[in-house]
């Protein structure tokens, strides 16, 4: 549907967007995430033909930008990150008015505007002028006027921005619902957005994509290691040396462990409480288990983290079995991985962090 082959805009002191070169394929819906000035709308500008670029190539559907671009446009609905909107005009004037723009047949318009309604939920406000419309309803008409004459691909630059908790809502489920007749490129900085929308992630940095993948295997590529947190029922002893003695285990770490040097709870002080809590530390982190937390003080139940001995080697097989045959009860058992956020910041704090030059420079 979409092809960007190695695109470049140079601005000058090595600001732009540098060999952009991804594709999509028809029904993804692909978020496009970046820091402030990374170059997502640079890009977004050139997918739509309102900028040329400096090097590279984009195709639309079989149609090249620089070759056909009447033909690749019309492929393509653009929400820019304002939307073009009039605020004299009515709805349903406006609406018109761009499907005249877009070269709809006359005979169709009407079907047209009022399939764009419907879709969109601005029953009952065509009449209304748009400069009173709330800020998410004109985003409702921004993208409204993004799909008035059936494109196939939807680039949509940040259109949740400016938005309150509830028109964010309402805009994403409008994306999602979208995205089931359309290809979807969208721009944010909200990272859940991204899992809320979308079937893969590109991230750019610094006007270069740095990742491109799906967000189920994104901390796969990211080389993390496979850790899961554990609760078990059981002497904390025993659970540890049940874990320890598994090949595939790497390292077991205790969560909310008593604090080294501290008294380890005896058997009547337990036996004295109604309900046996496990032992609280003063911090949340996980820490190397401590030897006086090897006491055999019977404990209720014991949160640990476990990772994997061979980094990607998934564990939560042969730790349920090990625990089950010794007798060990899991009570939770959770796949623990990077999140969004994680990987944003690591691969977008990691580099340089400003590579631009001194103006006057030579261009790159
Ligand atoms: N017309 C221009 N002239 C010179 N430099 C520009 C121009 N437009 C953008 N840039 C530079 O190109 C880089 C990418 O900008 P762009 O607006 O594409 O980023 P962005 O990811 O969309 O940022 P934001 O999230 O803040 O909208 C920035 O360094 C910006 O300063």
């Amino acid at each position: 549907m979409l092809e960007v082959k190695q695109v470049s805009k140079l601005y000058g002191n090595d600001r732009g967007v540098h060999n952009i070169d991804f594709s999509m394929q028809r029904g993804e819906i692909v978020g496009f995430l970046g820091p402030n000035g990374a170059g997502k709308t640079t890009t977004m500008r050139m997918i739509t033909g309102y900028l040329n670029p400096t090097h590279g190539q984009i195709w639309v559907d079989g149609h090249s930008m620089a070759e056909n671009p009447k033909k690749a446009r019309r492929k393509i609905g653009y929400l820019p990150e304002t939307p073009p909107l009039y605020p004299e005009m009515t709805v349903q004037s406006y609406l018109r008015f761009i499907a005249n723009l877009r070269d709809v047949p006359a005979r169709e318009q009407k079907l047209r505007v009022g399939e764009a309604i419907d879709k969109l939920g601005l029953q009952g406000r065509e009449k209304q002028i748009i400069r009173s419309l709330s800020k998410g309803y004109k985003q409702r008409l921004g993208l409204a006027q993004a799909i008035l004459h059936q494109p196939d691909l939807l680039i949509l630059d940040e259109p949740t921005s400016g938005l309150d908790p509830k028109q964010i809502i309402e805009i994403r489920q409008l994306i999602h619902e979208l995205g089931e007749n359309h290809t979807v490129l969208l721009s944010t900085h909200i990272l859940p957005e991204i899992n809320a929308i979308c079937n893969r992630v590109l991230i750019i940095n610094q006007g270069r994509v740095v990742l491109d993948e799906r967000p189920e295997h994104l901390g796969r590529t990211m080389g993390e290691t496979f850790e899961v947190s554990l609760e078990v029922k059981g002497p904390r002893e025993r659970i540890l040396n049940e874990l320890r003695s598994l090949p595939s285990i790497g390292e077991v770490k205790e969560v909310d462990a008593p604090e080294a040097g501290a008294a380890a709870p005896t058997v009547s002080a337990l036996e004295s409480l109604e309900a046996l809590e496990p032992v609280e530390s003063a911090t949340d982190e996980a820490t190397d288990v401590p030897a006086a937390a090897l006491s055999s003080a019977p404990v209720e139940s014991v949160k640990l983290l476990v990772t994997s001995a061979d980094r990607a080697e998934d564990i939560r097989e042969a730790v349920f079995f090990r625990l089950a045959s010794a007798g060990l009860p899991i009570l939770a058992m959770k796949r623990e991985s990077l999140s969004l956020e994680d990987i944003f910041l690591k691969l977008t704090t990691d580099e340089p962090a400003d590579t631009s030059k001194e103006e006057g420079d030579t261009d790159a």
